[in-house]
């Protein structure tokens, strides 16, 4: 709702209260409404101001009633009630204004901000475009490219932006609505129609249609199949070349295209499933609310390879103090200068001084001996992180949280290695892990909720999307990431092309398809897993034996690639070929062509016709048919973890949701139906066997997403 007060003897004071973030509610709206009524008529009043309670001004729209038919007042005659009101309305900013929140504040004739408040017109990060007259009004205000800027992208701006931009008028340091009243009464009494900005002509921009031709044509790319962005620069246009009205019938056109679209739909799951992972819950019943996190003053960092040298980089960059070990002298040394220059780039880009003070180095284990946590991120092999385990456990304070970056090793196996296995967990980076999002925070069956909460918050601190899952062979993004390359590998055989698979995942809306991936980050990676599982055998990967390892169908391809020395960019030849090694533009390659045909004749296979359609289904629901698997196993406790995971870590177009998500978007029972249709094709591929979890939602009905949580329940209490 929103309150109403008189200061000063004649400033009417509107103040926002929807905790947490003022959003605009039915409650609100209607509040607003009545309040501006009031302060319009009290001929005492000459001037108002309307703030949000709480330090935040207000968070936009109400999210959470899009799911449902729209009640109240509606928004945009509201903010123009504000526009065209006879006294100057003042917009006190602080925290955030976003959204319909920098709306009603462009509806305002002056807006003052707090120093430390973020304005911005995010919509499209949600799927939709600013529909309550803010992508006619910003562009008047602050000209067109900067308009499609901030529309498009969705960003935040700091106040100091706001104020060089022309969005705000003033900015303080001090009490916000105390400026805002002492702005409010130097202006009572002015002319307003020049601060009434629907009434102003969109600033002329030489060359319009170029600009925008170049802004679509950049945004189509960037999209990747994403409709919101497309429509923020549409309805731009219409602020640009169309009278205000006719703008914003305009812009009504294009958010109703959106607002029930199935992607504004997925935009908006993200949203507050990246909340809800933050209520992390365990098997044993522990939960975020009732597990206290241990205070973090000093971290260490074991091994600073790719990995160690940036999660250094992004525990410093939280202003905590960092021992960095290594013991090789040369490694140190290069990796001091790597970890520099990451700092200095990371705090000229966020435009703060680099924290290089907060990093000690040294080549002595015994230098972690009074730090709080450390993450061992040495090489992938568990003779090697024994040792270092055992050595931490013996040079540690009592208490200290022992950390694996491990990405696939058995943390509990790890944590038994330690006298005190309740302080182990596993916070599995992605490189580069100072700029990858996720972080999967991962328990074992004796990990502490303490030492989880601590990993979490640590998580939340470096800005990550952190998610707490269970231990289990490649946690959970790993683990449903096997039956994807394992069918993309399939459809090779039985007559697709890279090109083909990964123009289909490409179109999908994945930056990049499975086999551009692979050389991205390198042929032998998979390899050296796939031997440590005991799949590759020297001299098995031809012979009537080949297609079948440990029972179940096996591709070899990856193997007599790897044999050949095809590593992918950095050997400039992979799955595609590369100018030179370490070059990124892949082209196809004719060999790669001719060596699959003669595997193919070599195994007695006929290539025949795959379509787009068939790709997806089997690279997707075989991913998807493993998040159930791991969902009946408790190894994640929603689908939100598994959709985080996915969105955050493993490029999952955000406006598809998730795979969870996508799954529940496709239809349960047709993901099932498909999935039983190729395993009767491929008997022999055990992970396109439908998840029994899978097969009892459909039968009881397949509740919606937002339901799994308690049908999963209820199902295994039936077990
Ligand atoms: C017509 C108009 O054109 C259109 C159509 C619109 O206006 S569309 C809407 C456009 N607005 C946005 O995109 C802004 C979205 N919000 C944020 O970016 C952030 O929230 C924040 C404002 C920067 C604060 O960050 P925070 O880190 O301090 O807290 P939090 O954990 O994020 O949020 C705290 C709690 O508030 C909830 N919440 C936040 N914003 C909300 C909103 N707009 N509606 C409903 N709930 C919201 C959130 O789910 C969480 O709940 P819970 O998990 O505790 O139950």
């Amino acid at each position: 709702m929103a309150e109403y007060n008189r200061v000063s003897e004649c400033v009417g004071v509107i103040t926002l209260r929807n905790p947490p973030v003022n959003a605009l509610s039915a409650a609100v709206r209607q509040g607003i409404v009545d309040a501006v009524q009031r302060a319009l008529s009290d001929p005492n009043v000459k001037s108002v101001v309307i703030c949000g309670q709480n330090g935040i001004f207000c968070g936009g729209a109400d999210i959470k009633e899009f799911g449902s038919n729209m009640t109240g007042h509606p928004l945009i005659p509201m903010i123009h009630a504000i526009e065209s009101a006879n006294k100057p309305v003042v917009a006190a900013i602080e925290g955030s204004a976003l959204g319909g929140g920098l709306e009603l504040a462009l509806g305002c004739h002056y807006r003052i901000a707090h120093s430390k408040a973020r304005l911005g017109l995010p919509e499209v990060s949600l799927g939709l475009l600013p529909a309550a007259g803010g992508s006619q009004r910003l562009p008047r205000l602050i000209g067109v490219p900067a308009a499609l800027n901030l529309i498009t992208t969705g960003r935040h701006v700091t106040a100091a932006e706001a104020l060089q931009l022309g969005i705000v008028d003033q900015v303080t340091d001090h009490n916000t609505v105390d400026a805002a009243v002492k702005f409010a009464l130097s202006v009572a009494g002015r002319s307003l129609d020049p601060r009434r900005i629907s009434t102003h002509p969109c600033p002329q921009q030489p060359d319009l249609d170029a600009l925008f031709e170049e802004v679509m044509q950049k945004v189509r790319q960037s999209a990747r199949g994403a409709i919101a962005p497309i429509a923020c620069v549409q309805a731009v246009r219409a602020a640009a070349t169309l009278p205000y009205a006719q703008g914003m019938e305009r812009e009504r056109e294009l958010m109703a295209t959106l607002f029930t679209s199935g992607q504004a739909r997925a935009l908006q799951y993200c949203f507050f499933a990246e909340r809800a992972v933050g209520r992390w819950r365990m098997p044993s019943g522990a939960r975020w609310d009732t597990s206290k996190s241990r205070p973090v003053h000093k971290a260490a960092v074991i091994g600073l390879g790719t990995m160690g040298r940036g999660i250094t980089v992004a525990l410093a960059q939280t202003g905590l103090s960092v021992i960095a070990v290594e013991t090789q002298e040369k490694q140190l040394m290069e990796a001091k200068q790597a970890i520099s220059g990451m700092l200095e780039r990371g705090a000229k880009r966020r435009g703060v001084a680099p924290a290089l003070d907060g990093v000690i180095y040294s080549q002595n284990i015994q230098a972690v001996a009074d730090v709080d946590l450390v993450i061992e991120a040495v090489f992938e092999d568990i003779a090697l992180k024994t040792k270092v385990f055992q050595q931490l456990s013996a040079v540690c304070k009592p208490g200290t949280l022992l950390c694996t970056n491990t990405s696939a090793l058995d943390v509990d196996q790890l944590a038994s290695e330690t006298p005190n296995p309740e302080l182990v967990v596993g916070m599995h980076f992605f490189a580069p892990a100072h700029v990858m999002k996720l972080l999967e925070v991962v328990y074992g069956p004796r990990s502490s909720p303490q030492a989880v909460a601590t990993a979490m918050q640590l998580g939340k601190k470096m800005g990550k999307a952190s998610v707490a899952v269970g231990n289990c062979r490649g946690f959970v993004g790993n683990r449903m990431l096997k039956p994807y390359i394992e069918e993309a590998f399939f459809l090779l055989e039985e007559g697709a092309t890279p090109e083909l698979v990964d123009q289909a995942l490409e179109e999908f809306g994945f930056p990049m398809g499975v086999f551009r991936m692979s050389d991205l980050s390198g042929l032998d990676v998979g390899w050296r897993v796939r031997k440590g599982d005991g799949l590759v055998e020297p001299g098995t990967a031809s012979g009537r034996f080949a297609r079948i390892r440990q029972g179940r169908r096996y591709s070899p391809l990856g193997d007599l690639l790897c044999e050949e020395g095809r590593f992918g960019q950095k050997t400039g030849r992979g799955w595609y070929q590369y100018d030179k090694p370490g070059s990124r533009v892949a082209r196809s390659d004719p060999w790669l062509h001719s060596f699959l045909g003669a595997y193919r004749a070599q195994h007695g296979l006929v290539a025949r016709r795959i379509d787009h359609q068939e790709v997806l289904e089997r690279c997707l629901y075989a991913l998807i048919n493993e998040g159930f698997h791991i969902l009946d196993d408790g190894i994640a406790a929603g689908p939100e973890d598994i959709d985080v995971i996915y969105v955050s870590g493993y490029g999952w177009p955000r406006h598809r949701g998730g795979p969870m998500f996508y799954a529940n978007m496709v239809g349960l029972a047709k993901v099932l139906e498909r999935l039983e249709h190729y395993q009767q094709l491929h008997p022999e591929v055990p992970h396109l066997q439908p998840s029994s979890l899978l097969r009892r939602l459909v039968a009881s009905g397949s509740p919606p997403i937002h339901k799994w949580g308690e049908a999963i329940k209820k199902l295994h209490s039936q077990l």
